[in-house]
């Protein structure tokens, strides 16, 4: 059976959606969810889908925890959905091309430190963009860097605030990231 590492650092439904894409499509994933913040709602999703979670917070990953258990579960592939913590090199050795992330943006606009959640479609908005959308890719050492897997679109209305671009581009993730994650566990035999 596969094994997935999910990693959140808030309320974790682009995790919550992956689960329940997989569960739906009667595909068997052994799920782990790893937060680095012990009152984050991604560990509520995880209560209520039974689908084992634990902190390891930003100290314990300078410690070297983080990687300690990333290789106890040995995992197939290790997705970032809305982690907002710098992913350790050290990880990212060890498993070449076994990382990905999704962008809440077009990258290579929009990202890098301080581009994470709301703080990117204000910036989308207050730049006039006539579209936006969302980037799933490799990570590498530095932020919103890695190799590009997927990107979709979504147009932005001179009306739209922040709120309503967030809300264009959660549908985005929602509908794209699990059907990545699919073909890219199919390619991993
Ligand atoms: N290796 C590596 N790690 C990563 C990514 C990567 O591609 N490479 N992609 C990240 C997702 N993108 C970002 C971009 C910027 C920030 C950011 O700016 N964070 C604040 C801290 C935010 C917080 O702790 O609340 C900071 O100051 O560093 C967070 C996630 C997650 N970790
Ligand atoms: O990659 C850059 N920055 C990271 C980032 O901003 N990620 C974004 O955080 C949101 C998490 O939502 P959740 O899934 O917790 O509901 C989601 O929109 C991600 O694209």
């Amino acid at each position: 059976m596969k094994e997935v590492v999910l990693l959140a650092s808030g309320s974790g439904s682009n995790a919550e959606n992956i689960v329940d894409y997989f569960r739906k499509k009667n595909i068997s994933v052994q799920f782990h969810i790893i937060t680095n913040k012990k009152d984050a709602f991604v560990l509520e999703r995880a209560k209520r889908l039974n689908v084992p979670a634990e902190v390891i917070t930003k100290k314990q990953n300078d410690e070297g925890i983080l990687h300690e258990r990333i290789q106890e579960l040995n995992p197939d592939l290790i997705v970032l959905a809305g982690y907002l913590l710098l992913f350790p090199a050290s990880i990212i050795k060890e498993f070449p091309n076994k990382i990905i992330n999704i962008h809440p943006a077009l990258l290579p606009k929009y990202g890098g430190k301080g581009m994470y959640g709301g703080f990117v479609h204000e910036a989308v908005v207050a730049n006039k963009e006539t579209k936006t959308g969302i980037t799933i890719h490799y990570v590498s050492e530095h932020y919103d860097e890695g190799a590009t897997i997927f990107q979709a679109t979504t147009n932005v209305e001179e009306k739209d605030s922040p709120e309503d671009v967030a809300n264009k581009v959660h549908q985005l993730e929602y509908e794209h990231f699990p059907k990545v994650i699919e073909q890219l566990l199919e390619k991993i035999n």
